[in-house]
């Protein structure tokens, strides 16, 4: 039995067939460890949300094995070891807050009084005590996510799944939500694989971050950070500003970055080179 949280082996996923046969990923193989945050980064179209959807068990690979805490990521799913917050909330506007939050309790069966007293504490913890009683609609779209991040650790999962998940947010909205992150991390030590595009929000919340490439999706380069993250992994704004600011923080932005550049002077054409034009510019 594998001791890891996600452990993908020999992974390929082809879609379709003929003309249209797209290799999403091919060989793919990562292993993510009880605790550790994984970000997946690499230009539109490597495979990034195949990949996490496999693990999520919304899809099956090709060929290869995908393992979830040593089961099948389908047995994984039957046992809800693992919370998923996707770019759209998602959240069911007749619902209240609270009421969104609970509904992964109420599918497992959970008592009322129990899923009550769970998604107040959890709405706590993602700074949204006072909205239990409102509706989707009359929340900003930074407060919404914090209610998919709540939702996505009701039943408490050692394995957050995460999809782009701030991709819609104004910068600082993001930068907080970011380090809300960690903080939750930190006090539920769950494994977080997170998917993104921007390097410095997977510089800043990676153990490390996994560059891919595409056509057909493959696993370019792991990069491991290992930033010292002190205080902003307690939730202060101020020494995670700090942090951005470090050496050692710029050395790994630079690092990730390279390894995307390689892949843009491999040549790549199409939907790819959108995103991989964008990274480069920022790169400046
Ligand atoms: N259901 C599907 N049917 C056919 N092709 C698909 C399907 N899902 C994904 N693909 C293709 O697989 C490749 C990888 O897609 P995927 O969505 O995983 O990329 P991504 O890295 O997440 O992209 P983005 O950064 O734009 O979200 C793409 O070429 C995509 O068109």
């Amino acid at each position: 039995m594998s001791a890891h949280a996600v452990d993908v082996r020999g992974v390929t996923r082809v879609f379709g067939s003929g003309p249209r046969r797209v290799v999403a990923l091919d060989g793919v193989d990562l292993a993510v460890a009880p605790g550790e945050f994984v970000s997946l980064i690499g230009p539109s179209g490597c495979g990034k949300s195949t990949l996490l959807r496999l693990v999520a068990d919304l899809d099956a690979p090709t060929s290869g094995t995908v393992e979830v805490f040593g089961t099948s990521a389908h047995q994984a799913r039957l046992a809800r070891s693992y919370g998923i917050a996707f770019q759209q909330a998602g959240l069911l506007p007749w619902r209240t807050v609270a009421a969104n939050v609970e509904l992964p309790l109420a599918v497992a069966g959970e008592g009322r009084r129990a899923r009550r007293a769970r998604a107040t504490e959890l709405l706590d913890l993602v700074g949204l005590g006072d909205a239990a009683a409102r509706h989707p609609d009359e929340l900003s779209g930074g407060m919404q996510q914090r209610v998919a991040i709540a939702r996505a650790l009701a039943s408490a999962p050692s394995l957050l799944l995460m999809d782009e998940p701030f991709g819609a947010l104004d910068e600082m909205t993001r930068e907080h939500l970011q380090i809300e992150l960690l903080r939750i991390c930190a006090e539920t030590r769950a494994a977080v694989v997170f998917v993104t595009h921007s390097v410095p929000e997977a510089v800043f919340l990676s153990d490390r971050v996994v560059v891919m490439s595409p056509r057909p999706g493959r696993i370019r380069e792991v990069v491991p950070v290992s930033l010292d993250r002190g205080r902003a992994s307690t939730g202060e704004l101020a020494a995670a500003d700090d942090l951005r600011a470090r050496a050692d923080f710029t050395a790994a932005l630079a690092r990730v970055r390279g390894s995307l550049h390689a892949h843009e002077q491999g040549g790549a054409v199409g939907r790819g080179d959108v995103h991989g034009a964008a990274l480069g510019m920022e790169a400046r």
